[in-house]
């Protein structure tokens, strides 16, 4: 395929369960992309009014060998898996690398038991003498290419890769092996198999990513700022920045002096961290003047707000939940996109 040819329909991979599969299908529906599958066992889904959208539902690791392949031309994964296989997959690159959710990381995490060993320098000492012990110290993982990298990294040569697919926690206790690289996200699985992670043991910090099929994204981006990828995109970086705002809107009655009160509401709310604050003069339904503030507020920060905004002179608050937040300052998505693939002609990641 090259840049010229139209894409069509856009096939969109997504994880069909799993700790990667709600938040994408929120997330799209909060932006407007309403999934609509018939049940958990249909592994193809259409988006509501979006004709050119062909939902496929897949494997984590399938989504980045297919989108590599071209066959879908976008993909939901988790960023421990694309760069596990990043180096055999040149085609399918990053598009957005954080969508929010699906945060964990890829640790080292050793027995409990083992108290000299609190840092991962510590695994230096530890693998030569269970080498000149004539011993194969032995790591249990779903990561093997992220983990060469990462003890190369280290200097840590003398060592056995263990491939296993799951319930990784088990292996040191049943003598499979005598660490673990795997996700952790809240720690609760480690600590109930006695394991804990060291220090300097993040190999990755990862969360649910967008990528997508370079020749595929360069085709998609030349149909412009009004095409289905700008569109989608831009859908999604409205709908990140509004993430936990209300727009909030304080007004207050003619018995206070207006100007001055907006200007000391406003300076409050900033001290807040309100954004994005204008104030005015409004005049009420029967004439009145008064004065009106409005911002984006975080919205767990109102309710401790509110009192000392009706101190300073507020008759009325209003907080709506923000659905879009677009910003002329922010960076785009797609046009960072767009940039990339010119500059690297796709090979962009
Ligand atoms: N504890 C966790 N918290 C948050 N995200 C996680 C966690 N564990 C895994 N993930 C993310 O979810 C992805 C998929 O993991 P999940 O366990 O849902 O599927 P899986 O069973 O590993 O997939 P597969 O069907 O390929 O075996 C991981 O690659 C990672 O990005
Ligand atoms: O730190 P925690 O919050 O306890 O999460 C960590 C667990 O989550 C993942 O397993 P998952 O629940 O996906 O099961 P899996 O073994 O089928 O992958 C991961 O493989 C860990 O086992």
């Amino acid at each position: 395929m090259n840049g010229t040819q139209r894409v069509d329909p856009i096939r969109l991979a997504m994880p069909s369960k799993g700790h990667l599969y709600e938040g994408i299908i929120e997330i799209l529906k909060t932006a407007g992309y309403k999934v609509r599958r018939v049940s958990d066992r249909q592994y193809e889904a259409t988006i509501s009014g979006q004709p050119r959208f062909h939902v496929v539902f897949m494997r984590p690791t399938d989504i980045v060998l297919q989108v590599q392949e071209g066959r879908c031309h976008l993909g939901v994964t988790g960023m421990d898996v694309y760069a596990e296989h990043a180096f055999e997959a040149q085609q399918a690159v990053v598009v957005d690398p954080d969508l929010g959710y699906g945060g964990c990381r890829l640790v080292v995490a050793v027995p409990e038991s083992w108290v000299d060993v609190g840092h991962v320098l510590d695994l230096v000492d530890l693998t030569s003498e269970f080498k000149s012990a004539g011993k194969t110290f032995r790591v249990s993982t779903k990561y093997p290419a992220l983990v060469r990298q990462y003890f190369r990294k280290w200097g840590i040569y003398y060592y056995q890769l263990i491939n296993s697919e799951g319930a990784l926690e088990l292996h040191p206790s049943l003598g499979i092996a005598d660490v673990i690289v795997d996700l952790t996200s809240s720690g609760v699985t480690l600590k109930d198999n006695r394991l804990r992670e060291i220090a300097g043991g993040i190999v990755l910090d990862s969360a649910a990513c967008l990528i997508g099929h370079a020749p595929s994204l360069a085709s998609l981006a030349d149909e412009g700022e009004t095409g289905p990828l700008a569109l989608l995109l831009d859908a999604l970086d409205g709908v990140r920045r509004s993430e936990g705002l209300l727009h909030l809107e304080v007004v207050g009655g003619p018995a206070e002096p207006g100007p001055e009160t907006a200007a000391k509401v406003a300076d409050y709310l900033r001290e807040q961290g309100a954004r994005h604050l204008v104030r005015g003069e409004v005049w009420d339904d029967r004439g009145l003047p008064g004065w009106r503030v409005t911002a984006l507020v975080a919205a767990k920060k109102l309710t401790a707000c509110q009192r000392a905004l009706l101190g300073l002179g507020a008759s009325r608050i209003v907080g709506l939940p923000a659905q879009f937040v677009f910003d002329r300052a922010a960076a785009s998505t797609f046009d960072d996109l767009k940039k990339r693939l010119a500059d690297d002609g796709g090979a962009t990641s």
